[in-house]
């Protein structure tokens, strides 16, 4: 039986049409802007003015009306007021705004409505708040200014109770409402969430609101869901045109589908049997379960594509539904099973994986426990690349070094050594691995092989013991890699020399940082428990590379701190340097043992001072000293100059750069040991020419450009000259002897100047030059000495006279402002006071370096090489070295050894022989017996 709502006579009301998307269906309250609608202020006006004694609350009755959509057919409730006009403005020129809405705007249903108040605080954002009470149907607008008037006549609505397909559709709206309700819940708590929430006591409400709907109310129903959900202009006027209440819910029916597969497709529903963020009220997981997979069926999906074993389609655990990226857990166990895990970290890994499949991604420690196994999937616990090992190998690794450094033959011969032993390991080793195999196979002969085979196959006449397996895994050679630490002033090439090994092997290399590490965690990592916890640089330098058996550069390990109040960095370090313990290096946040004794680990530093010595005890010390000019200048011509020539776009037979120009450079721009300075410097001449090429090209003058680089040319490029070179004094005056000295910054050595003036006085001793404490005391031992053997050099007339008696004597060491400190001036000073008090000069070329000590004994010093180097570049001739230093004079470069005259010392007596042998030839050092 159909039921019928009652039927109201028609009647005129005032009309407010509403801006597209606006529409109004009975029982929902929209708010209609203001500003600007001269009609609803007529309208108000209007009402007001009839009734002036009207209460504001008193209800004020107008009807709603949308505008008309090109989209929406006359069928579904085009005004039925047609005229000529109206035909050409089909395809696009319908209005969209009320204040210049015609008569043929007008939609034709409209629905009545109430007033219930104005909204808003300033004037342009005043809207007006309507009610929605009927739907009603347009007759005729029978006024348009100043405001429009209809005739409306109210619909009959039926709906038929009987009709089973009815009920079964209203069940379903019923449904699919109830679905949506708990999939924008669901989905505002997951992550990536679509800026929809809903609170849960609202959310409750609209539960029971759609519960208690019946049948008689599926129109009610269906315009409610109609208005709350997202859905277009056009969709509205339908359902407002849809006077037939089944046709209105089939309408609705299809709006909440779309609604809820968007929804899916832009989240990904996740369900866990454990937590499930289940809407208060009636929903539960099997309710949820079977909503979503009627979803997916209305999608097209397929049961085949849902993961096996979970027959309502939703797998206990990360599987998400409605986009086909593969299941987080499942990809993450797939990378796991690719790299190939030692056996603890692949227990750990289960462990944590079957963890991570019972939580919920909303959880805060879902996303610790995923970044962790990320983590262990990223570390390369079994892969490595293959040495290049080969009969070539030693021979390619010489060149590789040969081709990228100038010079460092030891250091050269020591990397070559190390090659040729790993070599000889893997090759001990890999004989081994057959053996074993063959053992192996004759323990287990049927294995693997059909009868057939077996009968030709000759039987081993016994098995192997377990201890001969034992005694042959002993033979195993164990693949300790030395650590290396290269040990040298700053660009000398330490970075590219552990490069340079590294191409040669073939291996992967990455360079850690450690020059102002203060934390320990920096090295081993953080624990899990610290929010934001990381691996160290040592795990995340193998997650870099990626293979096991890296090369490693320890940059400046002499820069690491030691124990401070965040841990001892360099305490750290003692684990991952030591080849006894390295194969079981534990980081903190992964917390497993990784094996570390395939890394072949170079360090570098500066100086070893710094190095705590149970770290230097660990590492084996490979000394690089600063270059000659002559090195420098080879490596300016094969190395840096074709670099930097290529660097700036030019080509090598674009600039050129003569000797003298280079030896210039070398010289005057910069004063260091290594060649990294020379290398910037060469870089801007190489710039200025490309600027000067590019220049005469556009200008098509090429023919000009000369690509010679002048001595001139270098003052206009790199400025003034930063450096004077000391040179020796061309006369030789008492009193002054060219000492020798190595700048601790920077490598470089050079000579300097000791001068001695006396002057009337009682004894007084006056240092300037900014001495050092020890070079201070060095002067006053050999003021001591001198004073105590003035009588036998033949200085003081007697053996109790005292020299300083009535003199006294300023020592001064240019140049003034650079600090000096050390003993290894004291032979220099003695010379320079026996000349001083016997007026008997000392040849400016003549230098000398060396330590004095009381008994007038020569003590070896430090730097002879930057000494030496310094020297020759000076114009000195003949060098005093103390005895001792005899060692390092051995190493010296060609260059030194052919310009200088080298003489060795041991004693002030001996030195004095050789400065004036016309006095002091033949005396010998029996003398100190006397002091
Ligand atoms: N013997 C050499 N032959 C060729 N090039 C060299 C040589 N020594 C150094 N170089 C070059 O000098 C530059 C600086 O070298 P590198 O960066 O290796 O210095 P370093 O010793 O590691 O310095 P630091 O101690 O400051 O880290 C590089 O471009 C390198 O190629």
């Amino acid at each position: 039986m159909g039921k019928r709502s009652s039927k109201p006579s028609a009647r005129v009301l005032p009309l407010i049409p509403l801006p597209v998307p606006l529409a109004i269906l009975p029982a929902t309250t929209i708010k209609i802007p203001i500003a600007n609608r001269s009609d609803i202020a007529a309208i108000l006006a209007k009402i007001y003015s009839i009734s002036p004694t009207a209460k504001p609350d008193a209800a004020i009755t107008i009807a709603c009306v949308p505008l008309n959509s090109p989209d929406v057919s006359p069928l579904d409730g085009k005004l039925l007021i047609e005229d000529g006009s109206n035909k050409g403005r089909r395809e696009n020129l319908y209005e969209t705004d009320p204040v210049n809405a015609t008569k043929k705007d007008i939609f034709g249903y409209a629905c009545v409505a109430k007033v219930s108040g104005v909204q808003g605080r300033r004037q342009g954002e005043l809207s007006l708040v309507v009610e929605g009470l009927e739907r009603v149907r347009v007759v005729d607008v029978v006024q348009d200014r100043p405001y429009f008037e209809g005739e409306l006549e109210a619909v009959d609505e039926f709906v038929d109770v009987d009709n089973p397909e009815f009920e079964s559709h209203f069940n379903l709206l019923k449904q699919l409402s109830r679905e949506l309700l708990a999939l924008v819940r669901l989905s505002s708590i997951l992550p990536r969430a679509p800026a929809v929430s809903l609170s849960p006591i609202v959310a409750r409400r609209l539960e029971l609101f759609i519960a208690r709907k019946d049948l008689t109310e599926a129109g009610s129903l269906a315009d409610f869901m109609a208005n709350v959900v997202d859905c277009t202009h056009e969709e509205k006027l339908r359902v407002l045109a849809a006077v037939d209440v089944k046709e209105r819910v089939d309408k609705v029916i299809e709006i909440l589908q779309r609604q809820i597969t968007n929804i899916q497709g832009s989240t990904r529903i996740t369900v866990t049997t454990s937590a499930l963020p289940v809407p208060t009220g009636s929903f539960d997981i099997d309710q949820l379960r079977r909503l979503q997979q009627e979803a997916l069926q209305r999608r097209g999906m397929r049961g085949s594509n849902m993961p096996a074993g979970f027959p309502g389609g939703l797998p206990a655990g990360g599987a998400n539904v409605g986009d086909d990226e593969p299941n987080e857990v499942d990809e993450l166990k797939k990378r796991l099973q690719d790299a190939q895990l030692s056996p603890e970290a692949d227990k750990v890994a289960q462990r944590e994986l079957q963890r991570l499949s019972k939580m919920n991604p909303a959880q805060a420690e879902y996303q610790v426990c995923r970044n962790y196994l990320e983590n262990l999937a990223e570390i390369p616990w079994t892969k490595t690349t293959a040495d290049q090992l080969d009969a070539k190998t030693l021979i390619k690794a010489k060149k590789q070094l040969d081709d990228d450094h100038y010079g460092l033959e030891k250091i050269k011969k020591r990397l070559l050594e190390y090659l040729a032993v790993l070599k000889l390991k893997e090759h001990a080793n890999k004989s081994l691995d057959e053996q074993i195999r063959t053992l192996a196979d004759a323990a287990h002969p049927q294995e693997e092989k059909d009868e057939k085979e077996q009968d030709i196959e000759e039987k081993p006449t016994r098995e192997p013991t377990e201890e001969e397996m034992r005694l042959m895994e002993k033979k195993r050679m164990v693949d300790k890699s030395p650590i290396l630490l290269l040990v040298g002033p700053p660009g000398t090439g330490k970075t590219s020399l552990a490069k340079s090994i590294a191409t040669a092997l073939g291996r992967k290399f990455h360079r850690i940082s450690l020059g102002g590490v203060r934390d320990e965690a920096e090295i081993r990592g953080h624990r899990r428990t610290y929010v934001a916890a990381m691996p160290g640089l040592v795990v995340n330098g193998l997650k870099k590379v990626a293979v096991s058996n890296p090369v490693f550069l320890l940059d400046e390990i002499d820069k690491l701190s030691t124990s401070n109040y965040n841990g001892d960095p360099s305490a750290a370090m003692l684990e991952v340097l030591d080849p006894e313990q390295n194969h079981t290096f534990t980081d903190h946040y992964v917390n497993i043992p990784i094996d570390l004794s395939k890394v072949l680990f170079i360090a570098t530093a500066n100086s070893l001072d710094t190095i705590p010595p149970p770290l230097l005890d660990r590492m084996e010390t490979i000394q690089l000293s600063g270059y000659t000019t002559l090195e420098k200048r080879n490596i300016a011509e094969r190395h840096l100059i074709p670099k930097q020539i290529t660097t700036n776009g030019l080509h090598s037979e674009e600039v050129l750069i003569p000797t003298d120009v280079l030896d210039k450079i070398i010289t005057a721009y910069t004063r260091e040991a290594g060649v990294r300075n020379l290398e910037r410097e060469v870089g801007s001449v190489c710039r200025s020419k490309a600027v000067e090429y590019a220049t005469a090209k556009d200008t098509d003058t090429l023919a000009a450009y000369n690509p010679a680089v002048t001595l001139s040319d270098l003052d206009a490029i790199l400025g003034i000259e930063r450096f004077a070179e000391e040179l020796t004094e061309q006369h030789a005056r008492p009193g002054v002897v060219t000492g020798l000295v190595a700048y601790s910054s920077g490598g470089q050595g050079s000579i300097l100047f000791i001068e001695i003036a006396d002057m009337p006085g009682s004894g007084r001793v006056q240092l300037t030059g900014k001495l050092g404490d020890v070079l201070k005391e060095s002067v006053e031992v050999a003021l001591s000495w001198v004073k105590s053997h003035a009588f036998e050099l033949g200085l003081a007339a007697s053996a109790d006279e005292d020299v300083m008696k009535s003199r006294a004597i300023h020592v001064h060491c240019p140049s003034g402002a650079i600090p000096k400190d050390g003993p290894s001036a004291g032979l220099a000073h003695t010379v320079a006071l026996i000349s001083l008090f016997s007026g008997k000069p000392v040849p400016p070329t003549l230098a000398m370096t060396g330590e004095v000590s009381l008994r007038g004994r020569v003590l070896p010093v430090g730097g002879i090489k930057e000494k030496l180097i310094g020297a020759l570049r000076a114009g000195v001739e003949r060098v005093l070295l103390p005895e001792a230093n005899r060692k390092d004079a051995r190493d010296l470069p060609a260059e030194v050894l052919d310009g200088l005259k080298i003489e060795f010392v041991g004693h002030i007596w001996e030195a004095l022989g050789l400065v004036w042998p016309e006095r002091w030839e033949g005396r010998e050092a029996g003398w100190e017996s006397r002091l």
